[in-house]
This record gives C-alpha cells, sequence and structure tokens, in this order.
C-alpha cells in the first residue's frame, strides 16, 4: 500500500467513524498542531514527561553496562553503593532521603566518572527510567562550591516542564545542601539585566539559557565548570535546539566538563554529541529486548467494524479476568469504541493524544492501581505503561506502517514482554479484510510465531484456548 492508500485508509476510518462526546473522558481539546487528521504524533519531549510524571522506581535492566573509556589503559572504576563516592554528608543523606539505597545500573559507572579528578567528559545512553537524570543531578550537586556566588553548572533540557522536572529533582537531592541554590533559566523568568546570577546551577531551556549568557549577561559562560546537555535526542528533535546548544556550548571554556544524556542513540544524535563532547567516555545500557515467547497470538475474522465489536464484546468476560489494552487507528475510533463500550455497560477508560500529558497521566495511574480493567487507546498514547500488568491485548485495529505494511516494531511493542517478567500472556488480532489478513501473515512471517484463529461466537473453543 502506498503513502497514499495509509492515508486514504485514516481517511475512510475517519468518515465512517461518527465523531462521539464521551462525557468525562475526552476532556479539554488540545491542539495537535495541525497534525495529519486523526492520527496520534508521537511527540517526544511530551512522551518523556509523560514517562516521568508516571514512573515510580526504577526501570529494571539486566543487560550488561557498555563502558568505552577514553583511555582504556587507566583503571575502569565502579561503585556499588553510594558511600564509595565519598559525597558530603548533606548530600548523601539527600540521596537516601530519596530513597535510593544504592547505585542505579548505569549509576554505578556514571557516578564515578562524571565525579573523576581531573573532570572527564561522558556521553551516557540508556533508555528512560534508568536513573540518568539522578545521576547528573547528584554530579551537580557534589561539583559546585557553595561558597562561590555565581553559577557553576548549566544544564539544558528540551522543554520548559522536563526543566521544571530535572528542577524538582536537583531540589529534593539537594534538600540538606541549603547553600546550593538552584535557578531556573526558563520563559517567563525575568532576571534584571546585566545583573549576575548567584545561584551555582542554572537549569534551563536552550532559548533562555543562550538569552542568558549572551543577551542579558546573567551567567558568564567562562565561569561555567559542568555543562549537561539532557535528552539529546528530544533536543534534536525539536526546531532550533539543536544549534542553539550548539551555540552555548561555544561560550564554554575547553576545561569545561560536558556531560550528555540520551534515551536512544540513533545516527544523528551520535553526530550531535560527539560535537559537544569531546573526548568522551561513553556509557551505554542496552534495553532488555521484548519477546513474544510468552504470548498467545490469535486472529479473529471479522466483516466490518460492528463485527469487531462484537466480537470484541464476545471477549468481554475474558478481557476482565485481567486487565486488557485495546488498541485502535485513530483517535476517533478509541473514542467510538469506548462509547460503545460503556454503553454497554462496561467499564472502560480512554487514552487518547487529545489530552493533555497530565490527563494522561492520571488515566494511566488509575489503569494501574486497578480502577478500570480496560484501556482503549491508540499507538502513540501506550508508551509507558509497564505491560506486564496487562495479559491480553487486543489489536483492534491492526499495526501499520505508513506505508501499510505490518509494522513489526509496534506489534511487539504492543504485546510483548521482557524476560524477565515471562508472564504469559495473550493477543487478539481483529481481521477485516484481505489487507489485514495479509498483515497477520506478514506478521507472522516476521517473528516465525503462529498466530491461531480464533472464534468468538464458540465459547467453548474460546474458553479452552484463552485458559
Ligand atoms: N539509585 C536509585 N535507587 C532507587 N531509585 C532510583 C535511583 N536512581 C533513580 N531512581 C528513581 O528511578 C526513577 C527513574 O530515575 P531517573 O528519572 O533518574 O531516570 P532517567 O533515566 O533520567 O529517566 P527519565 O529521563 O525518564 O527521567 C525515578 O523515580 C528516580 O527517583
Amino acid at each position: 500500500m502506498s503513502e497514499d492508500s495509509w492515508a486514504v485508509a485514516v481517511d475512510v476510518q475517519e468518515a465512517t467513524t461518527p465523531s462521539i462526546q464521551v462525557s468525562n473522558i475526552l476532556l479539554e481539546k488540545k491542539e495537535n498542531g495541525g497534525g495529519r487528521k486523526d492520527e496520534d504524533k508521537v511527540d517526544l519531549a511530551e512522551q518523556s514527561l509523560l514517562n516521568k510524571l508516571i514512573r515510580r522506581s526504577l526501570v529494571r535492566n539486566r543487560n550488561q553496562v557498555e563502558v568505552l573509556q577514553r583511555d582504556p589503559t587507566s583503571p575502569l572504576y565502579s561503585v556499588k553503593t553510594f558511600e564509595e563516592l565519598r559525597l558530603k554528608p548533606e548530600l548523601l543523606r539527600g540521596v537516601y532521603n530519596m530513597g535510593f539505597n544504592r547505585p542505579s545500573r548505569i549509576q554505578e559507572n556514571a557516578l564515578p566518572m562524571m565525579l573523576a579528578q581531573p573532570p572527564q567528559n561522558l556521553i551516557a545512553q540508556s533508555q528512560s527510567g534508568t536513573g540518568k537524570t539522578a545521576a547528573f543531578s547528584l554530579a551537580m550537586l557534589s561539583h559546585v562550591n557553595p561558597a562561590n556566588k555565581w553559577t557553576q553548572c548549566l544544564c539544558i533540557a528540551p522543554t520548559y516542564e522536563l526543566a521544571l522536572q530535572i528542577g524538582q529533582v536537583i531540589e529534593q537531592m539537594g534538600k540538606f545542601c541549603p547553600e546550593v541554590k538552584l535557578a531556573y533559566a526558563i520563559r517567563g523568568n525575568r532576571i534584571e539585566r546585566g545583573k549576575k546570577l548567584q545561584e551555582q546551577i542554572v537549569i534551563g531551556t536552550p532559548g533562555t539559557v543562550l538569552d542568558w549568557c549572551t543577551k542579558y549577561k546573567l551567567i558568564d559562560p567562562k565561569k561555567i565548570t559542568m555543562f549537561v546537555l539532557d535528552e539529546a535526542d528530544v533536543m534534536i528533535a525539536t526546531q532550533g535546539h539543536r544549534d542553539q546548544s550548539i551555540r552555548i556550548h561555544r561560550q564554554l571554556t575547553n576545561d569545561c566538563q560536558m556531560l550528555l544524556f540520551s534515551a536512544t542513540f540513533e545516527d544523528s544524535v551520535w553526530r550531535f554529541a560527539e560535537q559537544v563532547v569531546p573526548d568522551p567516555n561513553i556509557i551505554r545500557l542496552k534495553r532488555e529486548e521484548e519477546t513474544l515467547d510468552t504470548i498467545k497470538q490469535f486472529y479473529v475474522l471479522c466483516k466490518e467494524k460492528e463485527d469487531k465489536f462484537t466480537a470484541l464484546c464476545n471477549l468481554y468476560g475474558s478481557l476482565t479476568i485481567a486487565q486488557a489494552m485495546i488498541f485502535c487507528h485513530t483517535r476517533k475510533m478509541a473514542a467510538w469504541l469506548c462509547a460503545h463500550l460503556i454503553k454497554e455497560g462496561h467499564q472502560v477508560a480512554l487514552l487518547s493524544g487529545e489530552m493533555t500529558v497530565e490527563q494522561r497521566a492520571s488515566v494511566i495511574e488509575r489503569f494501574r492501581n486497578g480502577k478500570e480493567k480496560v484501556l482503549v487507546t491508540t499507538n502513540v498514547c501506550s508508551r509507558g505503561i509497564d505491560v506486564e500488568q496487562v495479559s491480553l491485548v487486543v489489536n483492534f485495529d491492526l499495526p501499520v506502517d505508513m506505508d501499510g505494511n505490518a509494522d513489526n516494531e509496534t506489534y511487539l511493542h504492543r504485546i510483548g514482554r521482557t524476560g524477565r517478567f515471562g508472564r504469559r500472556g495473550f493477543a487478539v488480532n481483529m481481521v477485516d479484510s484481505k489487507h489485514s489478513m495479509d498483515i497477520i501473515n506478514q506478521i507472522e512471517m516476521h517473528f516465525n510465531r503462529r498466530i491461531t484463529k480464533l472464534d468468538t461466537s464458540n465459547l467453548d473453543e474460546m474458553e479452552m484456548l484463552l485458559s
């Protein structure tokens, strides 16, 4: 299918799905930057913020950390306790006060490098939730000399909200270091021109930080001794931020310690990182791979949307045994489905790109706490939800890429599990055309896993297969 036909598919679903107002569910409508139709767009910065809002603890990861040292002959230090870092007692108290008992996997290696003397530059990559923010917050708090009343650490993040989130971590961790002060270089925070900042740490977005350094001269970039660039992947995906970051970087001295963090590492991020961080040590923690090994996969043949709905209702008893997620192609379809399920008396929640990040975080929180057993959503919103607690995934619409081919990665992401949580799960795919049957075949071939036909009108068979 060409890009056109993919667009046509969205248009068709748009046209044939009546608009539904789901009271209390579809909250205030957010403009989607004039994006394409009803498809949810991946906004990396929003995604990152959502992850931060819903995260309660470290993401577990059993992979080994890969370390590439600038000087391979120097010994590699790693720590198993925070004590080994010889932090100031009030900072150590702040760390323990946050409930951290021991360094996370990435922190074990990153912290000694960041705190080493003479200073070392670092590029670190690991998925969201593995402890990067906590690591560089600790490094900044440890680095500053509180007696010096000027800015020594500068940290930039891609958005206002992300900068605030990082600031909160620094404030919490530095709770027992009252003499260390923090300023936010974010829009709306006006400071008298020419007045030199006394705060030792400044965190902000690239545009405002650049203004504070060059236009308003609130910060003397030559006195910055630690520069942190967080969420490099999100940064370069945001218009203008890449150039602004490089311009800030150019103002700094060669002695300034450069630290760069990213959740992903495509070539473009890598090229950017190399520009900003000379002679780096590199630390990478690979994501734990998701697998389909413990998932039983099915497909249900349906004629059209209403038929899919009937099949879903037949399945409903099984859905609510534990928790289920239902994926739709468009927001409109998700809203339609959710409204119809509610009309049938089912208790379901809707997670849609129309909601603000805070609203989405609260829906996910309710679902996690088991207040709703079934969550209807589109692709984009699902990221960040731990699927371990979800035992049944229904692809009401199959995942397709822009060309209309099977989107295997999204399929795996929707239903896969990491090895650690090898719990069993079920995936049911609704097939309503020859094209969607082709997609099922492509997915079967790609993963070399059988997808079995399920007849939802045959309760006995269903019970047998789904047990
Ligand atoms: N050593 C630790 N022990 C226990 N919890 C930790 C530790 N380090 C960080 N955490 C907690 O784990 C969660 C994720 O940490 P952090 O935000 O630093 O990760 P991250 O890699 O920066 O991810 P993101 O970019 O999504 O914030 C937070 O709730 C944080 O408080």
